[in-house]
Formats: C-alpha cells, sequence, structure tokens
C-alpha cells in the first residue's frame, strides 16, 4: 500500500510544552483517516507540522516519499497537499466565488509585469481560475451560492465552501480540522457522503480531525487516537473502540454519543 503522508518521530514544543512527542504516523493513499483525541492532544499542532506551519523539534514530513520537512506552506501546498482550517470564516464582503479565489496564485504565470497591466494573457488566466474554482463549487453542490456574498452561508456552510476550496487544484492529500462544526445531523450525513465521493472519485488521501464521533467512526479507513501529544492508538473504528486506554482517555470522557 503506497503512503501518501507520513510523519516519522515528531516533536514540537512550544516553550517547554510538548504539543507532539514522538509521533509517527503514516497514511495510506486514497483513504480517510480521522485523527480523535481529547482538546489539546495536539491533533491541530500534527496538521500544522503536516502542512508547514509549524516546523517540528525533530522528526520527519514526507509527503509521496518525499522529505518536506521545514519547507513552507506555499511550497507544500505546491507539492499536493491542501488544508482547512478550525473554525475558518469566509470573507463576508467577497462574494463565496471570490472567497474561493482569494489565496489562488493569480499571476503565478502571467508575472507581475503582465498582471500590473492586466494583458490578455492575465485576464485569460484569471477566467481559467475562475471556471476551476466554479467546477469546485459545483462538485460539493454549492454552485448555486457562487454569487451570494460570505456571511449569507451558515457557518457549517462555509465549512463545506472551504472544503471545495481545498479540491480546485486536484489535490493529493487534503486535511480538514474539524469539518463538521455547526452542521445539522442531514448535513453531517451529506459531508460523509461527500468526503467518500472525494476519496472513491478522485483517490484523495483525507485525514480529518473531528470531533462528531458518529462522523469519524463511520466513515474513516483507519482512526488514530491522540492524547497529551502522542499517539496512543491507531485501528480500525472497532478497534479503537475496543481500546481501554481510548475509552478512559477519550470515549469514557465524552461520551460516544458525541
Ligand atoms: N502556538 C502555540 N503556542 C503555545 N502552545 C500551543 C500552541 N499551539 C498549541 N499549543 C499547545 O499544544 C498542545 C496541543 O494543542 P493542539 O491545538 O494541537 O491540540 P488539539 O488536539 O488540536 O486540541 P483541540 O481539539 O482543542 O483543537 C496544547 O497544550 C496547546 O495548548
Amino acid at each position: 500500500m503506497s503512503i501518501a503522508l507520513e510523519l516519522s518521530n515528531v516533536s514540537l514544543a512550544f516553550g517547554g510544552v510538548y504539543a507532539l512527542s514522538d509521533v509517527s504516523v503514516a497514511f495510506p493513499k486514497g483513504k480517510i483517516i480521522g485523527i480523535i483525541g481529547p482538546n489539546g492532544a495536539g491533533k491541530t499542532s500534527l496538521l500544522n507540522v503536516a502542512s508547514g506551519l509549524s516546523v517540528p523539534l525533530q522528526g520527519r514530513v514526507l509527503l509521496k516519499g518525499a522529505d518536506v520537512t521545514g519547507q513552507k506552506p506555499n511550497r507544500i501546498a505546491g507539492l499536493g497537499l491542501r488544508r482547512t482550517f478550525q473554525a475558518s470564516q469566509l470573507f463576508p464582503s467577497m462574494t463565496v466565488l471570490e472567497n474561493m479565489m482569494a489565496g489562488l496564485h493569480l499571476g503565478s504565470h502571467a508575472g507581475l509585469f503582465a498582471c500590473a497591466l492586466r494583458t490578455p494573457r492575465m485576464r485569460r488566466e484569471e477566467e481559467e481560475m475562475r471556471e476551476r474554482a466554479m467546477a469546485a463549487l459545483d462538485y460539493v453542490g454549492f454552485a448555486h451560492f457562487a454569487d451570494r456574498p460570505g456571511n449569507a452561508l451558515s457557518f457549517g456552510q462555509q465549512r463545506i465552501v472551504e472544503i471545495a476550496r481545498t479540491l480546485i487544484d486536484a489535490p493529493e492529500v487534503v486535511l480538514l480540522d474539524e469539518p463538521a462544526v455547526g452542521l445539522s445531523v442531514n448535513r453531517v450525513a451529506e459531508l460523509d457522503a461527500l468526503l467518500r465521493r472525494i476519496r472513491d472519485e478522485r483517490g484523495v488521501t483525507i485525514v480529518m480531525i473531528e470531533h462528531v464521533i458518529r462522523l469519524v467512526m463511520g466513515v474513516s479507513d483507519h482512526i488514530v487516537v491522540m492524547n497529551s501529544g502522542r499517539k496512543i492508538a491507531e485501528g480500525s473504528a472497532d478497534e479503537v473502540r475496543e481500546n481501554q486506554e481510548v475509552v478512559t482517555a477519550y470515549l469514557g470522557a465524552q461520551g460516544s454519543g458525541h
């Protein structure tokens, strides 16, 4: 089985507090991996190290086998890894489609000079970007929201737009930080179906931090459990449910109906 993303013996500390202690995880290509654990367990820190936002004190990050430890987030994104952020919101003054396009590297091919002059090449590039953004919005079923202002969407809907945004450039790995926050039960079921589609139709490896246990246990091919900066267990949903350390650290504390 080929590995899309791997963290090997990664440690990360903030002023002596270890957010991650010697964590090793490997995420197989084309699978959905759920990361669970109580608040402060190190889940977001793991995504931050993987996406280049945090540089680990020790250890390595391998993306498709290539060592990307310490590389800038933009560079890692360019190698096919995209992510969403916890509790991120769209810019209210821009439309949903403009939000999708914000942060894309407009002018990266056309060059600065062409950008300043808005040459035909630049306009073509912008148009192509708009089409790709629109196609990604359509893929998640949100094409009808394209021209609405960002703040016309509910918080939960904005998270789905964030997922759509990760899909624009045909990523190989997508990291999602709590995608189900703010979604109603029906919408969680839709998110479940969307994640499976992204995996099955596009072969994307999805690594997802999620507190909605029903979703994460149902949709994940593999689950990693974190506690106090360490990986305490991993396996199938059933294996994780039966692990006594997990029950004590997490499921027992929060209740499995969460
Ligand atoms: N920028 C930072 N500065 C200082 N400490 C940090 C920083 N980021 C994380 N930490 C600490 O590292 C530990 C792990 O935090 P992290 O956000 O990775 O946990 P988490 O599992 O994602 O939690 P949550 O479920 O609440 O989002 C915590 O003790 C946190 O306080």
